[in-house]
């Protein structure tokens, strides 16, 4: 593609010298993956200035730079005021707007986000529409399964990938929009044609400056839907009534809004809902139709991402016979309310939660079928959110006959200085401290006897544990399966 071709996405650059016969071949913003005749885009990061490596990016043959100050380099430089926007628009032309010829549901909140597009997933499969999804656990490209860096990849990875969703002839993507991406510019230009909101509540304290800046994020979503005005393509957007952060979603959007919920008259509601240990039942009631759910998912707050699934499906005109068919055989998602079963007397389940408010849920839910005593294994991430700590161990000691606290993913910081964070003021005696991951799980599970449920929470679908910038193999379902066979054996 030719250079200028390309830079009609910005309106607005100026540039060091003539262009007017640069051919581009393709974006790229990490210059150790620079090739031969590509547009490289210098962005400053968190950790270092990408316009320090316009040279190497030289050297490794970009055709030209695209920055937002001098750099030194003989090939031509664009300069633009913001190089993040930029390589949005502008991956967003080189692709050829992609996003416009994909249905792409988008699913924002602090809790529920994959479930709900794992759920999604499955409508649409019993719908036999070729799907994509892109999310924390992985991307997927019907069933091929990709590994990605982010729940919410950055904007050229996304236009790169939704092109290869279009040519795989993809129908609709599903996909998790962080606050981060949101406030990062990430999925600028995006054509989302349904955006859902789950929930709110505390989390990401350590980027966002206060809850209201978070909910502004969230917004985004809201506000920039259906910017590309389409007759024929309408959009909605689905939010949660029982959530009161709905309020200022609601008044972000000029498009229309469906709502969803248990408590408030929603547009489309969970009635007469019926949680046990075997999973969640409910009445579906839309506008004109209703149908009954039985399903395996647990908890309420399961009821609440069917909500909204079913809701953004009945936007994309699915039947619902077709929702309540996918709905009830639906089992779960990886590292979600996971059971670990292999036949020992008491539950054990591994669960994402790592949130004051999701660990609350889980724990609630656990609570409300269990026979015995409710064991659970938690600790929280390094380097993220510090405020949360001690929330998390309240919810944990609240519920829990026996709370473990130990080491999530530290990162770079000392295991020991997050632990003590989190207990700094508990009340109550019912917690002990194990630093080490795996001794805190078989901790939990020597002590287990029957009827009594082991939550291990916080990792999930993980299969590492970071410490000290470095990866550990570390999943909690194999090292509880092992604690288990070691336990079992021994008393068998
Ligand atoms: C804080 C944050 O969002 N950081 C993201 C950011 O990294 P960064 O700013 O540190 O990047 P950097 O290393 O400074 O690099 C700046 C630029 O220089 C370039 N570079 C760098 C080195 C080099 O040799 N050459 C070069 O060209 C880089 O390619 C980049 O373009 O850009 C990276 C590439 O897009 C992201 O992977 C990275 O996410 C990190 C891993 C992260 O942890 N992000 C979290 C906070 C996040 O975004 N989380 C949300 C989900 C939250 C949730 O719901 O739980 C998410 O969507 O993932
Ligand atoms: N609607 C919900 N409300 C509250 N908690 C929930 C909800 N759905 C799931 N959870 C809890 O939150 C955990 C994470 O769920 P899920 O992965 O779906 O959320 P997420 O928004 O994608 O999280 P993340 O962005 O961190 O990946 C689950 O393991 C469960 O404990």
């Amino acid at each position: 593609m030719k250079l200028t071709e390309i830079l009609d996405a910005l309106h607005f650059y100026r540039e060091t010298k003539e262009i007017e016969n640069v051919t581009i071949k393709g974006l790229e913003i990490d210059s150790r993956n620079v090739e031969q005749g590509d547009l490289f885009i210098c962005i400053e990061g968190f950790t270092v200035d990408g316009h320090l490596y316009a040279r190497q990016a030289e050297e490794q043959g970009a055709a030209a730079v695209i920055a937002e100050k001098p750099v030194d380099v003989s090939i031509p430089v664009i300069l633009v005021n913001d190089t993040t926007k930029a390589v949005a628009l502008l991956a967003n032309k080189f692709y050829d707007y992609p996003t416009e010829k994909l249905n792409v549901i988008g699913v924002t909140g602090t809790n529920g986000k994959t479930s709900v597009t794992y759920l999604l997933e499955a409508i649409f499969k019993e719908q036999r529409k070729k799907t994509g999804l892109i999310g924390t656990i992985q991307m997927k490209m019907e069933d091929d399964c990709f590994d990605v860096k982010n729940t919410t990849p950055d904007s050229l990875f996304l236009q790169r990938s939704f092109q290869q969703m279009v040519n795989r002839k993809i129908d609709t993507v599903f996909m998790e929009v962080s606050s981060h991406a949101l406030d990062l510019g990430r999925v600028y230009g995006c054509d989302f044609d349904i955006a859902v909101f789950t929930n709110l509540s505390q989390d990401h304290l350590d980027y966002h400056a206060s809850m209201g800046d978070y909910l502004h994020a969230k917004s985004l979503l809201f506000s920039q839907l259906g910017n590309r005005y389409d007759e024929k393509k309408p959009k909605f957007a689905v939010v949660n009534k029982d959530d009161p952060h709905s309020k200022m979603l609601i008044k972000s959007t000029s498009q229309p809004v469906i709502t969803y919920g248990i408590e408030q008259q929603a547009d489309i509601r969970a009635i007469d809902v019926k949680l046990d240990a075997n999973g969640s039942s409910f009445l579906l009631k839309t506008f004109n139709e209703e149908v009954h759910i039985t399903s395996k998912l647990m908890g309420n707050f399961s009821v609440y991402n069917m909500l909204a699934a079913a809701s953004a499906a009945i936007c994309a005109g699915i039947p619902l016979h077709t929702i309540k068919r996918a709905l009830e055989s639906t089992t779960g998602v990886s590292g979600r309310f996971e059971p670990v079963n292999l036949g020992q007397p008491f539950g054990v389940i591994v669960d994402y939660a790592h949130t004051p408010d999701s660990l609350e849920n889980v724990l609630e839910t656990i609570r409300s079928f269990v026979k015995r005593k409710v064991y659970v294994v938690v600790g929280c991430g390094g380097d993220r959110d510090k405020s949360k700590r001690p929330l998390m161990a309240d919810a944990a000691v609240k519920y829990a006959d026996l709370a473990i606290f130990t080491s999530d993913n530290p990162r770079t910081e000392e295991p020991q200085a997050i632990l003590n964070d989190m207990v700094a003021g508990l009340q109550g005696n019912n917690f002990q401290v194990i630093e080490n991951r795996k001794q805190a799980i078989d901790e939990a599970i020597r002590l287990a006897e029957e009827d009594d449920i082991v939550l291990i929470a916080g990792k999930g679908h993980e299969t590492y544990q970071l410490i000290n910038g470095e990866v550990h193999d570390f999943d909690d379902r194999i090292v509880a399966a092992n604690a288990i066979k070691f336990n079992w054996n021994k008393e068998n």
